[in-house]
């Protein structure tokens, strides 16, 4: 009977170790066909996709660290923003490869691959909107707690996203209303976070636009990080609406022609509710190398950063490899700014 019992034993523990065996070597492998790749090498490479069963429990479960186990929480370091601010109990940190002066102030976002993150678990695309959903909590969590970074504009929406299927942005809508009547305005309330959306608003649907207005109306007078969400947004329809609102102060006489310049553009974009509008650092997630009609006057001079990670993978240690990515190329700056 006991050489019965050990035999299981022994043969269970045999198992284990011939998993972890091929865990290891498919883990080298992976790591070896990476440094090969010339372009794979430059960038940081996203997780396998991890095996989910096909229940949405199982997929929200996934993908949603606990903010508690983060490095970020892990170099949580106090700040006086935080005691003089009654509203925002935040812990600001600095991880310690960081350095705070070189922190960007705007941090923009093109949050892509949430189509081929369901594709790869045969799910359909709407989880994959969903788990950007969820990751993107995480993400403003985290920029929020980042000391430094006073406004985070992500794109969630293009003027083009309208040609998508219909079933696919009724999903996106009614889930962006979710998103923004549950955790933005908590996010508002508690936080002190500040809220805009930036596009042609008026495509979108009533109650959309009348919970965008009373999260905005409420967060107006918050202090924290500006929370900007470009949701039916092109940067040449903001153009184009900026140049015929200055087109028609110049026909009533409000403004003269030679009177108009750069400062006069940029305070007719939509961008002019925030005081920091030109992106300092973007991201675009998915290895995809385009900005795809994102704040095209605002990016002139900004920094671009391609992770090949899909969005809804792109967790707390992506944006810190990217913001040290950000800040080597500042302390490089023309080979000056030594
Ligand atoms: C978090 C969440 C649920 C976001 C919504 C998902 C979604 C629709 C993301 C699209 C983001 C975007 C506008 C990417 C760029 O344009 P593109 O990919 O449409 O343009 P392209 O054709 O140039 O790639």
């Amino acid at each position: 009977m006991n050489d019965d019992i050990s035999k299981v034993v022994d043969d269970g523990r045999a198992s284990i170790m011939k998993i972890e065996e091929d865990a290891r070597k498919k883990e080298e492998e992976r790591e070896k066909r990476n440094i090969e790749n010339p372009l794979f090498s430059s960038l940081k490479l996203c997780n396998p996709p991890r095996k989910i069963g096909d229940n949405r429990q199982n997929i929200r479960e996934s993908f949603s660290p606990p903010i508690s186990r983060s490095r970020l929480a892990a170099t949580s370091d106090s700040n006086d923003e935080t005691d003089n601010n009654p509203k925002s109990p935040i812990q600001f940190v600095m991880p310690g490869d960081l350095r705070p002066e070189l922190m960007p102030k705007h941090v923009a976002l093109i949050m892509d691959g949430h189509g081929r993150w369901a594709k790869n678990r045969g799910l359909p695309i709407e989880d994959g909107h969903y788990a950007g959903l969820q990751n993107l909590k995480q993400l403003i969590l985290n920029c929020r707690k980042l000391l430094g970074i006073k406004v985070l504009t992500v794109y969630a929406f293009s003027t083009e996203n309208w040609n998508r299927s219909k079933g696919e942005v009724d999903f996106l809508m009614s889930h962006f209303e979710d998103f923004i009547q549950s955790f933005v305005k908590e996010q508002t309330m508690g936080q002190d976070l500040r809220f805009s959306v930036i596009g042609d608003k008026s495509r979108l649907p009533r109650s959309l636009q009348s919970t965008i207005s009373s999260v905005e109306e409420s967060a107006k007078f918050n202090r924290g990080m500006h929370f900007m969400m470009a949701l039916s947004y092109g940067a040449r329809y903001e153009i184009t609406e900026a140049s015929k609102k200055i087109a028609s102060k110049v026909e009533n006489g409000i403004l003269r022609t030679k009177d108009i310049n750069e400062t006069v553009f940029e305070q007719h974009m939509l961008t002019s509710v925030t005081e920091f509008p030109n992106p300092d650092l973007l991201i675009r997630t998915s290895g995809e190398l385009r900005v795809s009609n994102f704040l095209l006057w605002q990016l002139a001079y900004t920094e671009f950063y391609f992770p090949i990670k899909l969005f809804p993978d792109f967790e707390e240690a992506d944006l810190i490899d990217a913001l040290s990515a950000f800040q080597r190329r500042r302390t490089n700056f023309g080979g000056r700014n030594k």
